[in-house]
């Protein structure tokens, strides 16, 4: 579970972040979502450790990273997953060697143990027949999807996701979102997805935090999110005319 408070980030005498407060449990699929520049990445940046809030706290499990000692925060680091827009592969290193590259960074596990480990994750993923192909040489489907496999390689306990479907035509967005979720459910991971996609809300968001101009406006799953009576939340949700139609018949 990762706990934050009171989340404060400005830049200069611009507030991106005006006092953010949620709680993402474990083993859920949590989304962070509203318009562009509303301060989404930047809030999945302080709780990452990329940046640092100008007040608040980020606790993992009760450990607060940023009073953490050097040890405590390497701790968490190690903890964390991370899938990047757009895949962000390694061009030059084959599938495999991508999924590898953490364990090969951050462990002395011997190879045949990686490479077990490895194939684990890439069938988990379903791209077991792929792992001697280049990044170049599958679809932006499949690349997230090795993706997803090398951010799960070193068990997270934590996994942090930015616009997973960016890119991605919808069935294939739709793919990646299940996968997603399905990894957090099996593994228990605490999951946080920044997104502006509503079909991604509507399909895992489990925990949903709206942010406005720097502002928590709303928070609730995606079974509620068409009902609130929010007025910024319904005009990002009802952002087409064919929705606004629909939610009348709601
Ligand atoms: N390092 C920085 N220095 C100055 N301003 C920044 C910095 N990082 C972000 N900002 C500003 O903070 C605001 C929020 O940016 P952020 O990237 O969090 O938006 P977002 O909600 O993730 O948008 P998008 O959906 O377009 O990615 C923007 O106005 C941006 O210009």
């Amino acid at each position: 579970m990762i706990e934050i408070e009171n989340i404060t980030k400005s830049f200069g005498d611009k507030d991106v972040l005006k006092g953010i407060s949620g709680v993402f449990e474990q083993g859920k699929t949590n989304m962070i979502i509203g318009a562009s520049g509303t301060g989404k990445s930047v809030l999945l940046k302080c709780i990452v450790g990329l940046l640092r809030p100008d007040e608040g706290t980020v606790n993992f499990n009760g450990r607060e990273f940023a009073r953490g000692n050097k040890d405590l925060q390497r701790e968490i680091r190690r903890e964390i997953g991370m899938l990047f827009q757009g895949g962000a592969l390694f061009d030059s290193k084959t599938v495999e060697e991508n999924v590898m590259f953490p364990l090969d960074m951050l462990t002395n596990e011997s190879r045949s143990d990686k490479l077990e480990r490895v194939h684990f994750c890439l069938e988990r993923v379903g791209l077991e027949h792929a792992a001697k192909r280049m990044p170049s040489e599958i679809s932006g489907g499949m690349q997230k999807r090795v993706g997803i496999a090398r951010s799960i390689v070193m068990k997270p306990k934590y996994l942090f996701v930015d616009e997973p479907n960016s890119g991605l035509d919808p069935l294939t967005a739709i793919t990646i979102d299940n996968l997603i979720h399905e990894i957090t459910t099996e593994y228990n991971i605490t999951t946080i997805i920044v997104s502006h996609d509503m079909n991604s809300v509507m399909e895992i968001g489990e925990y949903i935090m709206f942010l406005h101009k720097g502002y928590k406006v709303w928070e609730g799953s995606n079974q509620q999110i068409t009902k609130a009576d929010v007025e910024e939340l319904n005009n990002f949700v009802f952002s087409n005319k064919l929705l606004r139609d629909l939610r009348q018949h709601l």
